[in-house]
């Protein structure tokens, strides 16, 4: 499992791997088995993880997209947004709580979605993963980073048109509390205000890759697919 074995000698970047080293101890606590790997108690033949974070407004068609990535380049999807829905169809504690910020359009703290996040990432095999609709906040961000203890390799940014988000938002039929009018209006309002200064962060971090998210789904792919095609030899 990727915790166990996340690899100090795969041939990523060296500032990745300055990275990893120097929040060894954080990372230590999701991944035990590094410290066994430094010593060469286990054989260090598996691989770093590779974060990507897909952000861009509410129906700017990040999870369309991020179909098409797990297609072509076998990467695992994890939607913040679904782990949070499955919270509340799973009748948890929390999922009272998160139904009514989701309907408001507001934010969950982010404790409880960066939680997830880590069980999920705890679970897979994968070592390449997709959050999708994460970081929203600084919050968010300062608190993956805390928690987690890594940053992104690669930051995407579906940018795209209001007018269009609202129309594919109000045309999903999938049946969710938050695909309103109402509701839309506050989340491009959240938007604008908490998930921006995110975006222009690693923008200036050098991270960032802006898709223009308007055309058809293929298009819009293929604006995305360079981008990972550019790390495969790395990643793997
Ligand atoms: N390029 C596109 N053109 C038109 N509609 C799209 C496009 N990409 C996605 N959609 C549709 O728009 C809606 C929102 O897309 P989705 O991937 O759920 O966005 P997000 O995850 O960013 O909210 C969905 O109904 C999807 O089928
Ligand atoms: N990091 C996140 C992601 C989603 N959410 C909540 O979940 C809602 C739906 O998120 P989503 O990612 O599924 O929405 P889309 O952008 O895909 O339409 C958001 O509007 C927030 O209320 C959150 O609180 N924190
Ligand atoms: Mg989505």
């Amino acid at each position: 499992m990727w915790r166990r074995v996340a690899s100090l000698s795969s041939s990523i970047s060296s500032s990745f791997l300055a990275q990893t080293a120097s929040r060894l101890n954080t990372w230590e606590s999701l991944t035990t088995g590094i410290a066994q790997q430094a010593k060469g108690v286990i054989a260090p033949k598996e691989k770093t993880p590779f974060i990507t974070f897909v952000l861009g407004g509410p129906g700017s068609g990040k999870g369309t997209q991020c179909i098409k990535i797990v297609e072509t380049f076998g990467f695992a999807h994890l939607s913040a947004g679904d782990l949070l829905r499955r919270e509340i169809a799973s009748k948890s504690a929390d999922g009272a709580m998160i139904l009514n910020t989701i309907k408001e359009g507001k934010i969950v703290p982010s404790q409880v979605t960066v939680k997830l996040i880590q069980k999920e990432m705890e679970l897979s095999d994968n070592h390449k993963f997709l959050i999708d609709g994460f970081p929203r906040t600084e919050e968010n961000r300062v608190s993956f980073e805390r928690i987690i203890g890594v940053e992104p390799n690669v930051v995407l940014f579906f940018d795209c048109p209001e007018e269009e988000m609202v129309k594919r938002v109000l045309n999903r039929n999938e049946g969710r509390v938050d695909d309103n009018l109402e509701t839309i209006k506050k989340r491009l309002t959240v938007f604008q205000a908490l998930s921006l200064p995110v975006i222009n962060y690693y923008s200036e971090k050098g991270k960032l890759y802006t898709i223009k998210a308007i055309g058809t789904e293929d298009e819009i792919f293929e604006q995305v697919r360079p981008i990972f095609a550019a790390f495969e030899q790395t990643v793997g």
